[in-house]
């Protein structure tokens, strides 16, 4: 049996706006979603900003009807064993909701512990050892208002944890959190899953979601469009070369003269202050070809002020993103990609 299972999911909103005249709009934010994840993994969830990702883990939360498909956790329905779900589940949001300022991390917990029926015999335990497991033993008394954007991140998990789910939503857990903060809470998230639990991540750093998940789903417009280990997702990307070009005033002329290139399948700009860095996706079927695209974008830029010029194998991020602006359709193999 599966942890999560999500199959045919959709689910539209209505949203009207004006005075006057009110205009309706029905947006579909999940068009379809279906994927299951066995108990034991963690499962990343990717796509770009109003993808469906939210949405897709509220109904999986119990926290917003699907408009169409079922969804189980543990083989309960999310709409029809809605109690028995929510013991099973934890669901970490983050940000600035959630948590009480003005009380200590120790009372945050002593209320959420009475708030999910928490066994008063099992609480006072099960909050020292959440503490340490989140590493706040010792400032478990300071008001939350004067807790770090990482510490207040970690106690949202053990607030996450006090019913003891076996499954749990991750959303994404290292926002705004400082490099190393968001280390620890990495290595806790790997932790949570070594002790059996099953977690579903939503996140928007690439490296994250390879160093921690075993799958990954990536959404976009409310659709499921590709899905398998990073190492899969990768691969599907392996028939091509990346070059990587520093430039500074690069404009979009520019750019489509690059995309209009025989054999290039996409190009990126990453603005870094002044500087842009290209990023030049090229299809590859034989040895010459990665210095013949070198030297095709650095003599496409050579009246501009040019950096460093390189070829390089593809990461995730540049499958990632092949999948997201589309370029995958045309790609022939499907085995961890669906179109
Ligand atoms: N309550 C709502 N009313 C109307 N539209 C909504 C509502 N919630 C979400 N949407 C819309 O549904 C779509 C999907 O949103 P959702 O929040 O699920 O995306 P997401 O993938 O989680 O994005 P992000 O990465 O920005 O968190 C978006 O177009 C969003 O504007």
């Amino acid at each position: 049996m599966f942890a999560i299972e999500a199959d045919n999911l959709h689910r539209t909103y209505r949203t009207s706006s004006g005075w006057i005249r009110r205009s309706r709009r029905t947006i579909t934010a999940v068009d379809g979603v279906s994927f299951q994840v066995p108990p034991g993994e963690l499962f990343g969830l990717l796509g770009p900003n109003g993808a469906g990702k939210t949405t897709t883990i509220k109904i999986l939360n119990t926290l917003l009807l699907p408009t169409g498909g079922t969804a189980r956790i543990h083989g309960l329905d999310v709409t029809r064993h809605t109690a028995e779900v929510r013991r099973r589940i934890g669901y970490v949001f983050g940000g600035d909701r959630g948590l009480y300022d003005r009380l200590s991390a120790l009372d945050n917990l002593r209320y959420f512990a009475e708030l999910y029926e928490v066994d008063p015999r099992v609480q006072r335990r099960r909050i020292e050892e959440l503490l340490e497991l989140v590493g706040l033993t010792g400032r478990q008394k300071e008001r939350v208002e004067g807790y770090s954007r990482g510490m207040k991140q970690r106690l949202h998990i053990a607030r996450g944890l006090l019913h003891d789910p076996d499954v749990i939503f991750l959303d994404e857990p290292t926002l705004g959190v400082d490099p190393v903060a968001a280390r620890d809470l990495r290595a806790m998230i790997a932790e949570l899953v070594r002790n059996g639990r099953t977690v579903l991540l939503t996140t928007h750093y690439m490296f994250e979601a390879e160093e921690l998940c075993d799958r990954i789903g990536v959404i976009t417009s409310g659709r499921m469009r590709a899905l398998g280990t990073p190492g899969e997702l990768k691969r599907h990307a392996q028939d091509r070369v990346v070059v990587e070009a520093e430039v500074y005033g690069v404009d979009e002329e520019q750019l489509d003269a690059l995309r209009a290139e025989r054999g290039v399948r996409g190009v990126t700009v990453d603005q870094r202050g002044m500087l842009q860095v290209i990023v030049v996706q090229c299809d590859i079927d034989g040895d010459a070809e990665p210095e013949r695209f070198r030297s095709f974008v650095r003599q496409s830029l050579a009246h501009l002020k040019l950096g460093r010029v390189e070829v390089r194998e593809p990461t995730l991020e540049d499958a990632y993103v092949g999948i997201v602006t589309g370029q995958e359709a045309a790609a022939p193999e499907t085995t961890a990609v669906l179109s």
